[in-house]
């Protein structure tokens, strides 16, 4: 048996039993409330992650599966991408971003206008990579078997117009949900090209998942920041860093409360990546007033009033209940 497996089996005693019942309203933000201090918190054993991979996803918060996802799957994401952009396709309730550098710029021609879309879930073929068994089999370990995908996103990191404005501050995705428990949420982010340090590759804080969400504001950029791209305030920048270089296919699953980023994209390349965030179906839903999470609630508001007009009632939540969808076992609260 390898050392890893060893320990292992010293941490799981009686493990995998199923996580304390996740719909009961629980007062601190954490899954499990056993009396045993050494138990596997984030991933559940359905005989896909070795010993090592658990380990490695409860120390570091994610796990990295090299060539995942086909060429073939990938390039016609791609397709319809290119599709979109070009506008033969009209996708409902899709979020189209342009890089904050060029939206004022009228030269640029559209396809390469575009930095991000997100909100997919009625592109059936973008949909695809949401519904693929590889991936969910991998999702699986982290959320369990009733599986909603909750967001969507194709990213399209342009070519740094020369402000430094491809960057994505270091953040949390969790500051974005209104969902919970935060240990039933991971991210697959697949590469759709070779991402390098070059173009802008993730790079993440490993070990961070364990703190607790912080507070997240726009960070002081000389060059300007893009809509929404809010930052961890005051992160410990001594933190040692890791930069995700992956080849097209490979997959990379992260906790929400990872800090990550991703750097400038010094090529001339538009670096593409695809992504889904998926939640137990078992999460509940969560009221933001109060908290930390009030200036995000505030400008999905606004867009979301802008784009729908749907008046000062919707909250995150009714906008993320909107948003997901079910790709595997019941929808059971969320
Ligand atoms: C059913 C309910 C649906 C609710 C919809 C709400 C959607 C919100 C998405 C929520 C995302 C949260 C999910 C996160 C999950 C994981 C973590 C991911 C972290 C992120 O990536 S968050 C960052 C992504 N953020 C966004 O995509 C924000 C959504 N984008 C937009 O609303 C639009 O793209 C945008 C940026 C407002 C542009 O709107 P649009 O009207 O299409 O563009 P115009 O050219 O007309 O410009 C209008 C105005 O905006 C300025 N502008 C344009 N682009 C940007 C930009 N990138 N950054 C900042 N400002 C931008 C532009 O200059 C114009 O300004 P004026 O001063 O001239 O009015
Ligand atoms: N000066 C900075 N202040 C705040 N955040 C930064 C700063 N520089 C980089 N970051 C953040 O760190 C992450 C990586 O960015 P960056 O492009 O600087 O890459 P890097 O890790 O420094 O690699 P390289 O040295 O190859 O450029 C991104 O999330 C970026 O937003
Ligand atoms: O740069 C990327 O591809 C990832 C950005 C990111 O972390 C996010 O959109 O939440
Ligand atoms: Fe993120
Ligand atoms: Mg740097």
């Amino acid at each position: 048996m390898s050392r890893a497996a060893e320990r292992l089996k010293l941490l799981i005693h009686h493990l995998d039993r199923p996580p304390a019942a996740l719909s009961a309203a629980p007062t601190s933000g954490q899954t499990f409330t056993h009396s045993h201090s050494h138990q596997l918190r984030y991933t559940f054993d359905t005989g896909l992650l070795t010993p090592e991979q658990r380990l490695s996803y409860e120390e570091n918060g994610f796990i990295l599966i090299k060539n995942l996802v086909s060429e073939n799957d990938i390039d016609k994401f791609r397709q319809e991408f290119e599709r979109i952009c070009r506008q033969e396709v009209k996708v409902p309730g899709l979020v189209v971003m342009r890089d904050v550098a060029i939206s004022k710029s009228e030269f640029i021609p559209d396809q390469k206008a575009v930095s991000k879309i997100q909100d997919f879930q009625e592109d059936p073929e973008l949909f695809q990579y949401c519904t693929l068994p590889q991936i969910l089999k991998y999702v699986e370990c982290f959320t369990g078997p009733n599986i909603m995908a909750m967001h969507t996103m194709l990213i399209n990191k342009p070519p740094d117009a020369g402000k430094k404005t491809s960057r994505h501050p270091m953040h949390q995705d969790l500051h974005y949900f209104s969902f919970r428990p935060a240990d039933r949420i991971v991210c697959a982010w697949t590469a759709m090209e070779k991402v390098s340090r070059q173009n802008g590759c993730l790079v993440v804080l490993p070990g961070t998942h364990t703190g607790t969400l912080q507070e997240h504001d726009y960070p002081e950029w000389e060059g300007g920041v893009n809509k929404m791209y809010h930052g961890v305030r005051g992160y410990n920048p001594q933190h040692p860093r890791v930069h995700l270089e992956m080849e097209k296919g490979d997959t990379v699953f992260f906790h929400p409360l990872l800090i990550h980023g991703s750097g400038m994209n010094q090529t001339q390349g538009f670096r593409k990546a695809i992504s889904c965030h998926y939640a137990s179906a078992d999460c509940y839903y969560i009221d933001v007033k109060g908290t930390t999470q009030e200036n995000i609630e505030k400008e999905v508001k606004e867009i979301a009033n802008k784009k729908y007009a749907m008046g000062d009632q919707i909250t995150l939540k009714d906008t993320w209940a909107l948003r997901g969808r079910l790709v595997q076992g019941v929808r059971t609260s969320l």
